[in-house]
């Protein structure tokens, strides 16, 4: 697991968790954050070497190889994640899962999904600003494993610890890393993150209350 370290993400994301921070400053500070993490995320990104030429010499440089990385945005709150991770990365393709978290039992289900058949020897790369008590998270894991993927990478805004260690238990031995931009303190009895940000896609779409 990569918990950012860096003054900006800490400083953003202070003005995301405050409660008074409207939508449209939410989304925007939300694509933001996603740039500073997919910087991390994207460090073992597959990539060949290649020949060009400058206007001075030829010279040896990298490309990002193929088959292209697979982006997957959970929705509805990943979605908001989506721009800032192309932003950086604007080759990959984008697969889409939608979840929805029953805030009573905290169970996941899936109720949507375009993704491609065949993941294996993908690089997938899966966005969900909250990591609560994991289950969404690790479904959509156990989703794209059952499609083949075997190198899984998740950015993460928050995460709680709890969720973070029943996630990390569950893919041990495979190929997984979580990048977040904050570890907070725990889940209160909703599971909800605290201290956190709220439910983040209420927060993203205007939603909340
Ligand atoms: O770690 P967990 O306990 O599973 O909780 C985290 C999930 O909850 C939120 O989604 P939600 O179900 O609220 O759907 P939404 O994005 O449509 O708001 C969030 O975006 C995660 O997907
Ligand atoms: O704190 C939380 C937990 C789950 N989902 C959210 O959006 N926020
Ligand atoms: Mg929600």
């Amino acid at each position: 697991m990569h918990v950012a370290d860096h003054p900006l993400i800490t400083h953003k994301l202070t003005v995301l968790r405050d409660v008074a921070t409207p939508s449209p400053t939410f989304r925007a500070l939300t694509s933001e954050l996603v740039t500073l993490l997919a910087y991390e995320a994207t460090r073992h990104v597959r990539t060949h070497e290649v020949t060009i030429q400058t206007p001075v010499a030829e010279t040896v440089g990298l490309a990002i190889s193929e088959p292209r990385p697979l982006i997957v945005p959970i929705l509805r709150a990943g979605l908001g994640m989506l721009e800032g991770m192309t932003a950086l990365m604007p080759s990959a393709e984008v697969g889409f899962l939608g979840m929805v978290r029953n805030e009573e039992t905290l169970e996941p289900s899936v109720y949507a999904e375009r993704l491609p058949d065949d993941l294996s020897n993908r690089q997938c790369f899966v966005l969900d600003p909250m990591l609560a008590t994991g289950g969404s998270l690790l479904s959509a894991i156990q989703y794209l494993f059952e499609r083949g993927a075997q190198d899984v990478t998740a950015v993460c805004i928050l995460g709680a610890p709890e969720g973070v260690a029943a996630v990390e238990k569950a893919v041990e031995g495979h190929d997984v890393t979580l990048v977040l931009g904050a570890l907070d303190e725990r889940l209160n009895e909703h599971g909800y993150i605290v201290p956190g940000l709220g439910d983040a896609g209420d927060r993203l779409y205007g939603t909340a209350g």
